[in-house]
């Protein structure tokens, strides 16, 4: 495998006496769709918060990038290129798609905002944005305001707003949460899309999507991981379908 972007080294965490991230190491190769998947409460997002810096780890090494961030905030490791996808609610409505990606452009230059520009700042902005708008399909609805658009292309655009900082790896917690069956199929395609262009560490509830869109997934059970490999190993791993044994997942891991 290429030198990983990012490389988790036995990572610990306790939320009192429950074992949340149990010796978990992991490595992800540059341009993968890496998924994280396991039951409720096995410790997915507390994960993805521990590599973007929201929540501290009790022990371990989080490298990135070729660099250990292990103690630094969630905003250096912005800086270094770890963007995480936020929820609707960082969309501002009455800003078209296109303003609102804009400013992620800027949040990503590091220049500070600004209500004028002047205008050579603006077509840089503006074509960096609008890249990322063609990226995730959204070019046609630039000038639309946010507030406007369905729930799908909310989560379009969310994408979008992550893309236009450059990241060197995206995280995505639940990407296709909220969607409906068509909306689902494009964020997938969307998703698929970007392999090997981007690298993307995904927690997804949406096992059909995750095995249909994933190089590699990683279950995760108390905090442990139990299995790392592609869609078809995992699909096999009798370690894997024993954890999700009594779930309605197991048909669908098998059908896929
Ligand atoms: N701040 C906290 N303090 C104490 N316990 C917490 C805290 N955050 C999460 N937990 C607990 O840690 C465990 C893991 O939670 P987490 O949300 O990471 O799981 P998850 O796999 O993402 O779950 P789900 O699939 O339901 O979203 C759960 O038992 C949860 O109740």
């Amino acid at each position: 495998m290429a030198e990983a972007v990012l490389a988790l080294r036995s990572l610990r965490k306790r939320f009192g006496a429950l074992t949340v991230t149990d010796d978990v190491s992991l490595d992800v190769a540059p341009g993968e769709i890496h998924a994280i998947i396991g039951p409720n409460g096995a410790g997915k997002t507390t994960l993805i918060n521990e590599i973007s810096g929201v929540l501290p780890i009790d022990s371990g090494r989080i490298l990135f990038a070729g660099r250990d961030v292990t103690g630094l905030p969630l905003h250096r490791r912005a800086r270094l290129g770890l963007a995480r996808s936020f929820q609707i609610t960082s969309i501002i409505p009455a800003f078209s798609a296109l303003e609102n990606t804009a400013l992620a452009v800027q949040a990503g230059d590091g220049t500070s905002f600004r209500f004028f520009r002047p205008a050579a700042t603006e077509r840089r902005l503006n074509t960096a944005a609008m890249a990322a708008l063609d990226q995730v399909g959204l070019a046609h609805r630039a000038a639309t305001p946010a507030g406007a658009m369905s729930h799908g292309e909310k989560r379009q655009l969310e994408l979008a707003i992550a893309l236009a900082t450059q990241p060197r790896l995206l995280l995505l917690d639940e990407p296709l949460a909220g969607a409906g069956p068509e909306e689902t199929e494009r964020l997938v395609g969307l998703l698929r899309g970007l392999r090997g262009r981007y690298t993307i560490v995904l927690v997804e509830h949406d096992m059909q999507a995750v095995f249909a869109m994933a190089d590699r997934i990683s279950v995760l059970v108390y905090g442990r991981l139990i299995a790392t490999g592609t869609p078809d190993r995992i699909r096999e791993n009798p370690e894997v379908r024993a954890a999700y044994l009594g779930e309605d997942d197991i048909p669908l891991m098998a059908s896929c």
